[in-house]
């Protein structure tokens, strides 16, 4: 799955940059609308993320294109890896990588195989 953003004024940190845990809800939400789309049945929470490191700040204005794929299938949880690239210079190219997994749930949030 593959999805874009517009890095606008109000996703900005006091210095003028994109604010990292804006950047974390897209991939949360990018992640969550990927396993929903492979498993429609499914009510998933997230549980984890294997690296949060920002090594590149990002202009007011980028596009930031986000790309979903599934790395790996357990019982109850499913993991998608998460790369966000930057189309505008000077940090063009990955400025962010992850993989995030969900756990399927039931109503009272126990979980239940895939
Ligand atoms: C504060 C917040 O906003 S949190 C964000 C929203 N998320 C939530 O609210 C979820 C809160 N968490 C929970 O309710 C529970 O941890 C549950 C129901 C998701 C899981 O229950 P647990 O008993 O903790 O699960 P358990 O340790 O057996 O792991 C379940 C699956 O997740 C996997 N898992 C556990 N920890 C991690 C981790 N850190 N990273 C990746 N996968 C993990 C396990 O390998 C297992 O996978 P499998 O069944 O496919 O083999």
């Amino acid at each position: 799955m593959e999805t874009h953003r517009l890095v606008l004024t109000e996703d900005l940190n006091q210095y003028g940059f994109l604010f990292g845990g804006r950047l974390l809800s897209w991939v949360d939400e990018a992640g969550f609308i990927a396993a929903s789309n492979d498993f429609p049945n499914a009510r998933f929470v997230t549980i984890g993320m294997s690296k949060v490191e920002f090594r590149k700040s990002v202009k007011n204005g980028s596009v930031v294109r986000i790309v979903v794929e599934r790395s790996k299938m357990g019982r109850t949880s499913v993991c998608y890896r998460v790369d966000i690239y930057s189309t505008k210079e000077p940090e063009r190219g990955v400025i962010f990588a992850t993989e995030i997994t969900y756990v399927n749930v039931d109503e009272t949030g126990e979980k239940l195989p895939l």
